[in-house]
């Protein structure tokens, strides 16, 4: 039974989740290097930690990490967390506090089907709920609006916090890749500070195969992150491709599942930093196997986003030097750009596939879509 009045509300029972069953179909899959985080604090742990990640981003800029500390019982709470929320809510308790594009502000609940792609009838399929960070900045605006994040808060809360300082230890793995202090990375992107970081439960939701058609099957076009860096919590239900380069141009290639593990993924404001030595990830979503479409797909992530005080430029990376690759370019503030960017992908009427369109603020600049 969904409940409808915000004012008397009770909490729902969540019950346990169960993963879909991995596709049969073969699947091109991509090559993904595995990074073990146990070694992090041992002596020499993040030096060698740092030379295999350094191996793994320049390639395509998504790797799996595991030994994080998180455990699978963890993560499948916060499964069950996400899809009883959609199941479970209003749409009116939904909606105590939404996302608002205009002002490139994307807390809250976003709604499914309510615009449509590629310039057809078809409407885009995301449902999903974005958690800001709980550092105090935040729980007026977003998260005592919301009964459901107020009810579950001390789990979200631990969650979110333990998903973080994944984030801030590959941060320190970065810096020290580049030969910067080890916390260049860590220390524009804080807990504590305000940003639009967030964890996301997200929703896609199956539509019928003569619309995923004219869509070209695509359920979220080819993008970068907006962000800093992403956590994708292993997906069983496939779909998420990558673009990896080859001798011969590029190929798309399906991200197969890493039990227990975090598929992570480099996004623009790292690529910024570093003018792309750190690549930023171009991926997309495709409609699901048939045997998997039928499943609802659902996405556990946490997104990390520059804080409002850090500034974006080339770091002053004595490898970026060496290469040739270094800068001195007018710094932009990490929270403007993405701000901007959310405000532009998303404040449309319908998602085009803008395939090579620019995006740029100040001196730096994405590519919008990917064909
Ligand atoms: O659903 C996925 O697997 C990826 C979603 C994604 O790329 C995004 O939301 O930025
Ligand atoms: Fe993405």
């Amino acid at each position: 039974m969904t409940q409808t009045d915000p004012s008397v509300w009770t909490p729902p029972t969540v019950p346990e989740w169960e993963y879909p069953k991995e596709t049969t179909e073969r699947l091109e899959w991509a090559d993904l290097s595995t990074i073990d985080l146990t070694s992090f604090n041992e002596p020499s742990g993040k030096k060698a930690l740092a030379e295999q990640l350094s191996q793994a981003i320049q390639k395509d800029g998504f790797f799996a990490v595991v030994g994080h500390g998180i455990s699978k019982d963890e993560v499948k709470r916060q499964f069950a967390l996400g899809k009883t929320f959609f199941e479970s809510q209003s749409n009116e308790v939904k909606r105590q506090r939404v996302v608002d594009f205009d002002d490139g502000d994307y807390f809250g609940y976003k709604a499914p089907f309510e615009k449509t792609m590629f310039g057809t009838d078809v409407k885009e399929n995301v449902e999903l709920l974005n958690v800001p960070k709980f550092n105090g900045f935040f729980d007026d605006d977003v998260i005592n609006r919301i009964p459901y994040l107020n009810h579950f808060r001390s789990e979200i809360e631990s969650f979110s916090r333990k998903s973080f300082e994944v984030a801030r230890k590959l941060f320190v793995l970065f810096a020290i890749i580049l030969e910067l202090p080890e916390n260049y990375f860590a220390d524009q992107h804080r807990y504590e500070d305000y940003s639009d970081d967030h964890l996301r439960y997200m929703l896609y939701h199956p539509r019928p195969a003569e619309d995923d058609a004219k869509l070209d099957n695509n359920w979220a076009r080819g993008h970068t992150d907006f962000g800093s860096l992403t956590l994708l919590f292993s997906q069983v239900v496939a779909g998420l491709q990558i673009r990896t380069e080859t001798e011969s141009g590029y190929e798309w290639k399906h991200i197969r599942p890493v039990d227990g593990g975090i598929i992570c993924n480099i996004a623009d404001a790292l690529g910024f930093y570093s003018n792309n030595y750190l690549k930023s990830t171009v991926h997309r979503v495709l409609r699901p196997p048939d045997d998997q479409v039928g499943s609802r797909r659902l996405g556990l992530f946490y997104f990390v986003r520059p804080g409002k005080g850090s500034q974006i430029e080339i770091a002053p990376s004595p490898v970026l030097k060496k290469l040739g690759l270094y800068r001195d370019l007018p710094a932009v503030s990490g929270q403007h750009y993405v701000r901007s960017r959310v405000k532009q992908y998303h404040t449309k009427t319908t998602y085009d596939r803008n395939y090579g369109e620019k995006f740029r603020v100040g001196d730096f600049e994405i590519i919008d879509g990917y064909e």
